[in-house]
């Protein structure tokens, strides 16, 4: 039942459904009630020999009225009950998405994308259930039970409904103890259904490394044992499930037999009559469904429960990088101070970045390389404020990064990632991502600046093209440019592009090297790479290893230096030279 008290804002917000759904639905449960009585009538009336063809007419007239309104009412409780559940189902669902989309990368470092996915799915459904199916059961149970065993008792003999439900409480503590297993085995085959989901979710993003490498085998094997464990949880869930309804039938088949027994003697005994006895088992084949229902209310209630806590405890996950109330507001101009002692990713004991001191002046070009793993796409994200720095500090103009409101740190970069992602969209859609106020005019200039315009409407559909899952594929160059225009797209005060041309040829790095060079000269750009060609035009060029700065300078500086960006030019030079066939030495 904490799952009622747990989801107790939301039935305040949805009163008015509940209120006249309950209402509705303890109506049609008194309207039942009529036809049991009116049989038992029709039935005195032929044994006394006193029923009338007009007095008949009148009690199925009557018993007709009584079906249509139910009918209708029947609707009505649905619309406002179900109806309700549907808009909780979107309301967690708007929640989690909302959550998803604020959380930063530590958080997607903890939680796998299927179990998210599972989450936001499987575990929605098992709430609505509670708030739908699970109102409706109780109150079905409680109303229509209650009212019944009432009138059994009122209206026919309390003795022969005390002897008869006697077997009632057996019912209460055999459902209960079924309700606590079934609690534990669903959170079991829902965490299992999370790992099947996260599989599938790799397998098929991944379908083309499993190809490349004939692991087709591996791996069907591999989701043929996480489905197997996920039938297997889902079986021992299913069996006690299955206990709940035949326990509650032979407790009904008892009732019977202590009704009959116990009944046909007071008929004998003359203490009832025929059609009393008649109307009584009448009545208790209506207390059949509201057994039946409680059965149900209890399993869907620790289903639901067991769903609304993995729910809330990842919605009471909390968000690590947040804005003051008093953040900077304003345009940002772009001068970047880093100073940072040393910083460790979340979990980690080793030091990621270290003493490292940097300017970036607004208009400059920043290279920056280095081994890999050296630290270079961590700069990125420290300075886009993916994580907070540990030791140290990140300013922009002058004010600490945390300081600043996150929407405009995050509109003062166009940012290339590494794994660059297009999403299932047109090319135009996907270049204005970054702005989608962007003119065709706009995105077709920042195509042209990231060298992909000329490959664009060499397609049949030109800028409508389809990309990502549905559409066509793209060569890796061509996924990489597009990426670029995006970045581009809404001219940002500071483009970051994280190897972002190792896909592309040497002659088209130029290329689009010397547009941005003309057309970006008063905005800054931090360039990280590992074909030196992509940063050698840079006003500074920042050499890392294991996290720290080690050389610093312009592309002749670091040449005078003879470390290791010197013996690197040198190398990636002979091996350009070699690849052209020894052309240009
Ligand atoms: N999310 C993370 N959690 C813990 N450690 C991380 C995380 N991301 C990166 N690292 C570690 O931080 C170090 C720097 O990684 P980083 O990705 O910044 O290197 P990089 O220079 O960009 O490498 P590459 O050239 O291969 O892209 C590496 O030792 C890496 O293992």
């Amino acid at each position: 039942m904490r799952v009622y008290r747990d989801l107790w804002w939301f039935f305040k917000e949805e009163k008015k459904a509940y209120i006249l759904g309950i209402f509705v639905l303890v109506v049609v449960s008194l309207l039942v009630l009529v036809p049991p009585y009116i049989i038992g009538q029709i039935v005195d009336g032929i044994n006394e020999s006193t029923l009338t063809r007009s007095s008949l007419v009148q009690w199925i007239l009557l018993l007709l009225s009584v079906g249509v309104i139910t009918y209708g009412l029947r609707y009505v409780w649905r619309i406002m009950i179900f109806g309700a559940s549907i808009r909780l189902a979107r309301t967690i669902r708007n929640q989690l998405y909302e959550h998803f989309t604020k959380m930063s990368s530590r958080f997607y470092q903890r939680f796998k994308t299927g179990d998210l996915m599972a989450h936001a799915t499987n575990d929605v459904r098992a709430v609505q259930m509670t708030a739908g199916q699970g109102v409706l059961t109780i109150v079905d149970s409680l109303t229509m039970g209650g009212v019944v065993v009432l009138t059994m008792a009122i209206v026919i003999d309390w003795k022969l409904t005390l002897i008869t439900l006697s077997p009632m409480p057996l019912m209460a503590l055999l459902t209960n103890y079924y309700g606590g297993l079934l609690h534990r085995r669903f959170r079991d085959a829902q965490k299992s259904f999370s790992e099947l989901n996260d599989n599938v979710q790799g397998a098929i993003s991944g379908v083309r490394v499993t190809k490349a490498f004939g692991q087709e085998q591996a791996e069907t094997e591999q989701f043929k044992k996480k489905s197997l464990d996920v039938v297997s949880k889902n079986m021992r869930v299913a069996r006690i499930d299955a206990l709940f309804s035949p326990t509650i039938s032979l407790i009904v088949g008892i009732c019977y037999f202590l009704a009959i027994v116990f009944g046909a003697r007071s008929v004998v005994n003359e203490t009832l009559t025929i059609g009393e006895l008649t109307s009584f088992t009448v009545y208790l084949s209506l207390l059949i469904w509201p057994m039946l229902a409680l059965g149900m209310f209890f399993n869907t209630v620790e289903r639901g429960r067991a769903s609304y806590d993995r729910i809330r405890a990842l919605l009471a996950e909390q968000e690590t990088i947040f804005e003051e109330p008093d953040a900077h507001d304003q345009p940002v101009d772009g001068t970047i101070d880093v100073q940072i002692d040393s910083f460790e990713y979340p979990g980690s004991s080793q030091a990621a970045l270290n003493k490292m001191n940097v300017t970036i002046k607004k208009g400059q070009t920043i290279g920056i390389v280095g081994k890999t793993g050296s630290g270079k796409t961590t700069l990125l994200r420290l300075l886009q404020r993916e994580y907070d720095v540990t030791q140290g500090q990140i300013q922009i103009d002058g004010v600490p990064l945390h300081k600043w409101r996150l929407k405009r740190v995050k509109e003062m970069y166009g940012t290339v990632p590494q794994d660059h992602f297009l999403f299932s969209a047109s090319i135009a859609e996907n270049v204005a991502f970054a702005n989608p106020k962007a003119s065709m005019t706009e995105i077709i200039k920042a195509c042209q600046l990231a060298n992909i315009h000329k490959d664009i409407i060499g397609f049949k559909n030109g800028y409508d093209t389809l990309v990502g899952e549905r559409g066509v594929t793209l060569s890796g160059g061509q996924k990489q440019r597009i990426s670029i225009a995006r970045a581009l797209v809404s001219n940002p005060n500071v483009l970051m592009m994280d190897d972002a041309l190792s896909a592309v040829d040497a002659a088209t790095e130029e290329e689009i090297l010397k547009q941005l060079k003309a057309h970006r000269k008063y905005s800054t750009n931090i360039i990280t790479a590992h074909r030196l060609s992509a940063i050698h035009h840079a006003d500074i060029i920042l050499v890392l290893s294991k996290g720290e700065v080690v050389e610093r300078g312009t592309h002749q500086e670091l040449m005078n230096q003879s470390g290791w960006y010197f013996t690197m030019y040198n190398q990636q030079q002979l091996e350009y030279v070699v690849e052209k066939g020894g052309k240009d030495a």
